[in-house]
């Protein structure tokens, strides 16, 4: 008998793993509580030593924070639900149109969230049962921190310890200096211009973290203030014009400056009366956009003396961001795709 080997080309399936931190499921406290409870135990977030951080979080924050946080999501919630959520959705539409439009054949994604649902777990799942071999995971944060990147490289690892096979996997880590993100952030400044005028000041508000994790070797404020150059270069901006600054401190600890909230006191005082306002480091509207710099950044500033505060959307599931999410699916594939 001839044994004769298969030499048939098994076409590889490529599948993508959107990612983006989470949300509650609900704007009610308990659901807040839950996904609090669960982000703020990741040792990446807070590195505090668990001793003494797990008291702290268990008997103040969980007893506090969620009902405060979700009078907050309330102010905010879409009919359809979190923003990030119905934003996330739009972003996967979006991207599976593009790609089948560019490649001409069908990419499986899926959705998975750092915290609450549906996790990485369920997302990696989704793909693997749509017969997924190959997965591109792509962490929508354009600027790599241990707080946010990190921990998704963390889950989808602990999520593979316990099979006996696995996907072979590629995992964007950032990109936030990419043509692509840097011209669909000025795409929407521009647009923004376009329809309401320029105001003196472009603000582009960035997350904060602990200077502690900067000091440690997270490259995350380096790569904000490229990512603000570019943009500023980009838009022809003279140094007067933008300033860059960092939102949403938490806890005791030192974080990295200047604030949001303070920039927004001081500058009237400076004389500077009219701000636009961006956040290139969140790829999608949520609270810390929508709430945090729309409705209370707005307050801030008009109260300290300003005249006119106009916060500029998320890059959302506009057509040139959507363009970039797909030239990092395609720079990520290489080979895989050709096939
Ligand atoms: C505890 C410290 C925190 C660090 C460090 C941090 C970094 C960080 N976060 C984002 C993006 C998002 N954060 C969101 C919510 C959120 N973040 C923190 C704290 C830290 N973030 C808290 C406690 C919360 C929950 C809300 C609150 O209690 O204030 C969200 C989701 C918002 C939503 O609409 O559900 C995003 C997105 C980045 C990019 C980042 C560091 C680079
Ligand atoms: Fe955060
Ligand atoms: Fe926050």
């Amino acid at each position: 008998m001839i044994l004769t080997a298969n030499t048939a080309a098994v076409s590889p399936k490529v599948g993508v793993l959107l990612v983006n931190l989470g949300t509650p499921d609900s704007p009610t406290p308990k659901d807040v509580k839950r996904f609090l409870k669960q982000f703020l135990s990741d040792h990446r977030v807070v590195d505090l030593n668990p001793l003494i951080w797990k008291p702290i979080l268990n008997g103040i924050i969980l007893n506090t924070r969620p009902k405060a946080v979700a009078e907050l999501y309330q102010s905010i919630w879409w009919q359809q639900g979190s923003p990030l959520m119905v934003v996330s959705e739009r972003q996967k539409l979006a991207l599976s149109g593009a790609l089948q439009a560019q490649l001409g054949r069908t990419v499986p994604i899926a959705l998975g969230m750092s915290y609450g649902n549906p996790s990485l777990a369920n997302g990696i799942d989704a793909l693997t049962t749509q017969g997924v071999d190959k997965v591109i995971v792509l962490p929508l944060y354009p600027q790599y921190s241990c707080s946010t990147v990190a921990p998704v490289f963390d889950a989808v690892a602990a999520c593979y310890k316990s099979r006996r096979n696995y996907p072979e996997t590629r995992f964007s880590k950032e990109y936030y200096q990419h043509p692509l993100y840097i011209e669909a952030l000025a795409q929407s400044v521009r647009a923004h211009w376009q329809q309401h005028g320029q105001s003196q000041c472009l603000l582009m508000s960035f997350h904060g973290v602990p200077v502690r994790y900067v000091t440690e070797g997270d490259p995350y404020q380096q790569q904000c203030e490229t990512t603000a150059i570019l943009l500023a270069q980009a838009l022809g901006l003279e140094a007067s014009q933008w300033r860059l600054c960092f939102q949403s401190k938490f806890g005791k600890e030192e974080w990295l400056t200047p604030a949001t909230d303070s920039l927004l006191e001081s500058l009237p005082k400076q004389g500077i009366k009219s701000v636009d306002i961006m956040c290139p480091a969140f790829a999608a509207d949520c609270l810390e956009t929508l709430e945090e710099i729309s409705i209370a950044g707005k307050e801030s500033f008009i109260d300290a003396g300003g005249h006119s505060y106009r916060f500029i959307d998320c890059l959302n599931d506009e057509p040139a961001h959507i363009a970039l999410l797909k030239s990092l699916v395609i720079e990520q594939a290489g080979h895989w795709l050709a096939s």
